[in-house]
């Protein structure tokens, strides 16, 4: 299931005197089982791109198609409970969203809502918390009760029980510590590779889009600035500093190994191999 955003414009509080232009002219095309992060200055048009992915803004101007459904301005929007369900929304602290009074319940509550049947949604709740590499013996516990981590997981695996074929991630690790923040954005990045989900991953952390995206635009002032692989977009790093953008420390390293000789394609691409290398060249030159 592709995606394709045509000529998107979105104005919030459209047509009164607080109108605002919060994107315009964003044309973009992701291919089924495609990582795609979104990076750029704050109040550049991210998070108001991801609300239209799923129906929860519908465009001022232009369109979106999700496979074979379009939700496009001035028109009757049909399809909006056909995308909701195929595009699954991680918010900023998912967790804030849990209400049920065990963690099996909050999990059923999306495809019981659905239409799907209680038995059913209970074993979908039992095998994406697996998915989550929670333990079942948390299932009758209140998710009140358990760790910050542990409930955000648990909020993941209510978006995954609707079994969607797109995960829309908008900052999904904030607030997590460096270990939590790693396991979350390993499992979407398993979830991508094993079930061939596209996932398009809102984020302020330049480390995080250039270790699992194969795609990346950068949004500024409301539309698409840049758009290319990790390499593509970081070997610009003079466009991206006019963006308000940094490189990664990675491909900070990763430069300084360009810089005595390497070419590109020698260069290692975890910041481990990359630290290392550099050691091995440099003698015990430390550049973190
Ligand atoms: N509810 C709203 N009403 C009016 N203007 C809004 C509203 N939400 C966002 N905006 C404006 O729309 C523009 C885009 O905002 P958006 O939240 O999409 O940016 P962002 O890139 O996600 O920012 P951040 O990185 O801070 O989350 C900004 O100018 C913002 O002030």
């Amino acid at each position: 299931m592709d995606i394709t955003i045509k000529n998107l414009e979105y104005r919030y509080q459209a047509r009164t005197p607080f109108e605002r232009l919060a994107l315009y002219d964003v044309n973009l095309s992701v291919k089924k089982g495609t990582y795609l992060s979104i990076i750029g200055h704050t109040g550049s048009g991210k998070s108001t791109i991801l609300q239209h992915l799923n129906g929860l803004l519908k465009p001022t101007k232009g369109s979106i198609q999700i496979g074979e459904h379009i939700i496009e301005a001035g028109k009757k929007q049909k399809h909006l409970k056909v995308v909701r369900n195929l595009v699954g929304i991680v918010f900023q602290f998912p967790e804030h969203q849990l209400f049920e009074e065990t963690v099996e319940k909050d999990i059923a509550f999306g495809p019981m809502n659905f239409g799907v049947s209680e038995e059913a949604a209970i074993i979908k709740a039992r095998q994406t918390l697996e998915i989550v590499g929670l333990p079942e013996s948390i299932l009758q516990k209140s998710p009140f009760d358990l760790s910050g981590g542990q409930m955000r997981r648990v909020a993941i695996a209510g978006v995954l029980a609707m079994g969607p074929e797109v995960l829309v991630l908008d900052e999904p690790t904030a607030g997590l510590d460096p270990r939590g923040r790693k396991e979350i954005m390993d499992l979407f990045y398993r979830l991508q590779k094993e079930q061939n989900l596209t996932i398009i991953l809102v984020t302020h952390s330049m480390e995080d889009a250039a270790k699992y995206s194969d795609e990346i635009i950068v949004m500024h002032k409301g539309t698409i600035e840049m758009h290319g692989t990790p390499k593509e977009i970081f070997s610009k790093a003079d466009k991206l500093s006019a963006l308000g953008l940094d490189l990664p420390e990675t491909v900070k390293l990763q430069r300084q190994l360009i810089d005595r000789g390497l070419s590109f394609n020698e260069i290692p691409l975890t910041i481990d191999d990359t630290v290392a290398q550099i050691k091995a060249l440099m003698g015990e030159v430390n550049p973190l």
